[in-house]
């Protein structure tokens, strides 16, 4: 089965503990048979036998010893089985802590794409919950599979030596109980999967809301939130008890076929006894030990629930396990070069499963140059850009940096020559400092200042309580939309990246703020390309050249001059934002 080979792969480093422990278990269970054998000799030598009176007067020592034997294994069973648990608990939290690490790192090396097609919540129920359910059935589902098993084994052969004969009649009951454990299990298995899947939909719902709750509040909306999430907790709900009313459909058989043990010892063990063929000991050595033999078949369905709750776990983890990304990051670029920040699109087609958002793309852009995109909504502008650090890769053409594909460029050599602020802002639950110096953590605290001065985020900073070290909540709470994109712009700056990329990044401050920040980029100290999407034609007028995106194609290219003499989309752009406050445009463009 593959997902044990799985296990056993993954339990590198405490097999041998971990087998130390089957072992264990296995000695342990098979000692259960020496109490019954001591009680059966107590009671023909001392209580039921032809003997028994004189024994009693003769032989107290052998009583005495008896006694103290059954302590003594009673003692030395407690004693094994809290150290074979111990073993089980070590083995299995060493590997659930190696998978967790490996997973961990498994999401971090996956692409975009990954990232699009799987839901938050679903990532952290393999992460928490399955990740638990597997470490579970390693310490103890297997654990008592094994142990009842020899239990089972032991008892049986003992049975044997007593009386082949009634032990048959005994096992004639087993054939039927596994017949219906396997019904249950087939019956059950595809529950445990759905089940596992609402888990996943409950935890998903739960991490937007927690992580929407500004919207959820903006928008008065927590009773539909409520609601949502009572939805999905009664479907939960509803899943597990309907698993769990299954057992019962099969329980009653089982407990029959498991009391019918008794009742067969009763019968047939009584005559016997009666025939004279087995002595009292050996039936009071058959009572003691039949719980061996129908307490397996009790356990059965919590067994296979289990057994069913782990394949649907394990199956998720694996996914994650063996996914790999098809842009993959094997940071392995020994020596890091700068780039020059030379950037070309050469016929770029791009898709997102199959719908195309970016057609025949074409333009060059020398290093040092300042390139702005504009265009309408949904027109493509973030794809473009997210194609250059290659965030995904292109469907058809090729995307060059410094004259190589990006696809033949070494992934962390490539990304750590670009500064990306990305139209979202998501800022760590951090300092202001930690923040800015995320690309560089050893950047010295001057460095973070002079960072924070061109992307003019210094002064606000300052007059934070505790300045630079400022906490920001989650996500940057307690800071507002510009002063965010301040900080997300001096962390792009911070590694000084030879092709800077800014998404939006300057929507969200006033104009005077902008203007300072456009001065510090047309000023860097280090040599930089930057392409910069914006609405904003106070922006975009700076820039060398402008790009016009509309449904995926370029429609307009050219400088802020020659776009307005074209009179197109860029000049009615220009119009648009300069009305009512008494500019005008003159035919070469000029405001
Ligand atoms: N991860 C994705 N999966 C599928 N489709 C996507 C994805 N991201 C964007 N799209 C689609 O691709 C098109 C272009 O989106 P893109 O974000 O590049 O536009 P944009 O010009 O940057 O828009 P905006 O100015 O609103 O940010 C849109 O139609 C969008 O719905």
């Amino acid at each position: 089965m593959f997902q044990f080979k799985w296990l056993w792969h993954n339990l590198k480093g405490d097999r041998a503990r971990y087998i130390i422990a089957l072992c264990l278990s296995v000695i342990g269970s098979s000692l259960t048979i020496i109490n019954p054998y001591i009680g059966q000799r107590i009671v023909d030598t001392f209580i039921a036998g032809s003997d028994a009176a004189q024994n009693l007067r003769d032989e107290r020592g052998l009583l005495i010893a008896l006694g103290l034997g059954m302590i003594g294994f009673s003692l030395l069973r407690t004693g094994l089985s809290y150290f074979t648990t111990l073993l089980y608990e070590r083995a299995s939290q060493n590997m659930l802590y190696r998978v967790r690490i490996f997973l961990y790192n498994k999401i971090q090396g996956q692409d975009m794409k990954y990232y699009d097609r799987n839901r938050t919540g679903d990532l952290m129920t393999k992460m928490t919950g399955d990740l638990d359910m597997v470490r579970h059935s390693l310490a103890w589902i297997i654990k008592t599979i094994i142990e009842s098993l020899t239990v089972f084994v032991a008892a049986v052969v003992y049975f044997f030596f007593i009386d082949a004969e009634l032990t048959l009649w005994l096992l004639i009951l087993s054939p039927p109980i596994f017949i219906v454990a396997f019904i249950f299990a087939r019956r059950v298995r595809p529950m445990y999967v759905d089940l596992r899947e609402r888990l996943s939909q409950l935890n998903t719902i739960t991490q937007e809301n927690i992580a929407g709750n500004r919207v959820v509040k903006a928008f008065a909306r927590e009773e539909f939130e409520i609601n949502k999430f009572t939805d999905k907790s009664v479907n939960y709900s509803e899943a597990n008890k309907k698993a769990a009313l299954v057992w019962l459909d099969y329980f009653p058989y089982l407990e029959i076929f498991s009391q019918g043990f008794t009742v067969i010892l009763l019968i047939s063990g009584g005559l016997l006894v009666m025939d004279g063929r087995i002595t009292f000991g050996e039936f009071s050595a058959f009572s003691a030990l039949i719980w061996g033999l129908s307490n397996p078949m009790r356990s059965i369905g919590i067994i296979i629930n289990d057994i069913q709750r782990f394949f649907a776990s394990v199956t998720k983890i694996m996914e994650v396990y063996y996914a790999s990304p098809e842009i993959a990051n094997h940071h392995n670029a020994a020596v890091k070069r700068r780039y020059q920040g030379r950037i070309q699109f050469d016929n770029v087609t791009f898709k997102y499963d199959g719908v195309t958002v970016l057609e025949n793309i074409n333009f060059k852009i020398e290093p040092g140059e300042t390139i702005a995109i504009m265009g309408a909504t949904g027109s493509g502008k973030t794809t473009l850009i997210n194609l250059i650090p290659r965030f995904y890769d292109a469907a058809k053409g090729r995307v060059l940096v410094d004259g190589t594909d990006v696809r033949k460029l070494e992934l962390d050599e490539l990304r750590g020559n670009i500064g990306v602020a990305t139209q979202d802002v998501l800022l760590f639950s951090d300092t202001i400092d930690g923040n800015i110096a995320y690309g560089n953590p050893d950047m010295p605290e001057e460095d973070v200042v002079k960072f924070a001065r061109l992307a003019a985020a210094h002064n606000f900073i300052e007059k934070m309580p505790e300045g630079y070290n400022t906490i920001v909540g989650e996500r940057g709470v307690g800071l507002s939309g510009g002063q965010k994109q301040r900080i997300a712009l001096a962390r792009a700056l911070a590694v000084q990246p030879p092709i800077l990329i800014l998404d939006d990044t300057t929507s969200a401050v006033d104009l005077e703020t902008e203007e300072h920040i456009q001065k510090s980029l047309r000023e860097l100290d280090f040599a930089c390309t930057k392409i910069i999407i914006a609405q904003r034609v106070s922006t975009t007028a700076e820039a060398d050249r402008i790009i016009i995106l509309e449904n995926g194609r370029i429609i307009e290219e050219g400088t802020h001059a020659e776009l307005l003499a074209k009179r197109g989309y860029y000049y009615e752009v220009f119009k648009l934002q300069n009305e009512g406050i008494g500019r005008e445009v003159n035919a070469h463009g000029e405001k």
